[in-house]
């Protein structure tokens, strides 16, 4: 039998004291909702609460994702940079859309953000690049900064009960409608 059945189950899972949500009382906006749960992530004090899982699809439908780094969140969404010959790029060249999926463990938090995915052009990619560590002076003709642009947006609380509190954003032809998922949250 393998080892891990009783080691996995007994480690220690949310904390004791996590915030609450209250879907009556959201924003219109998902991104509104983002932004204060990112400041709260922040301001939790969490290691790297701007890395985030985002998935794309290859030419076979099959889902790949990665960590990356959410380097700025306006009004067109979520952006995320890399070079545009890794898998993600070519990816991403193929078939622009994308999943960010955020996990603020200290919070019990957890959101999805799902929708197009843009380039925002050579100049926003080069300032971009110019910030990383790595920059020796040159310029990245492979580096691009894309945003993610939200479709669909899921928002979970965790609650110690296991009775997560889920908020779900889909936009349509009149803005942003949201409600509470019917389907079973864990
Ligand atoms: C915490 C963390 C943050 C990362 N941030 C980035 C990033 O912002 N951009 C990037 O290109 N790769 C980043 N990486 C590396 C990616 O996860 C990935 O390995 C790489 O981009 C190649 O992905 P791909 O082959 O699927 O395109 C990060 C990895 C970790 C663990």
């Amino acid at each position: 039998m393998s080892q891990y059945r009783e080691r996995l189950r007994a480690l220690p899972t949310f904390p004791e004291t996590m915030p609450t949500l209250d879907p009556e009382a959201v924003p219109t906006h998902p991104l509104d909702l983002f932004t204060a749960w990112l400041d709260d992530a922040i301001g939790s004090g969490e290691r790297q609460p701007n890395a985030f899982a985002l998935s794309t699809i290859g030419d076979d439908g099959a889902p790949a994702s990665r960590t990356l780094i959410v380097k700025d969140v306006d009004e067109r969404g979520l952006h995320f940079s890399s070079n545009r010959s890794s898998r993600k790029g070519q990816e991403l060249e193929r078939n622009p859309v994308a999943t960010a999926l955020f996990f603020w463990r200290e919070l019990g938090r957890q959101v999805e953000v799902s929708g197009f995915v843009t380039d925002l052009g050579a100049d926003a990619a080069q300032a971009d690049w110019r910030e990383r560590p790595s920059y020796a002076g040159e310029p990245n003709p492979d580096w691009v900064l894309w945003a993610l642009e939200p479709t669909r947006c899921v928002f979970l609380q965790a609650t110690l009960d296991r009775k997560h509190v889920r908020v779900e954003y889909l936009r349509g032809g009149d803005g942003w409608e949201h409600r509470q998922p019917t389907t079973p949250a864990g």
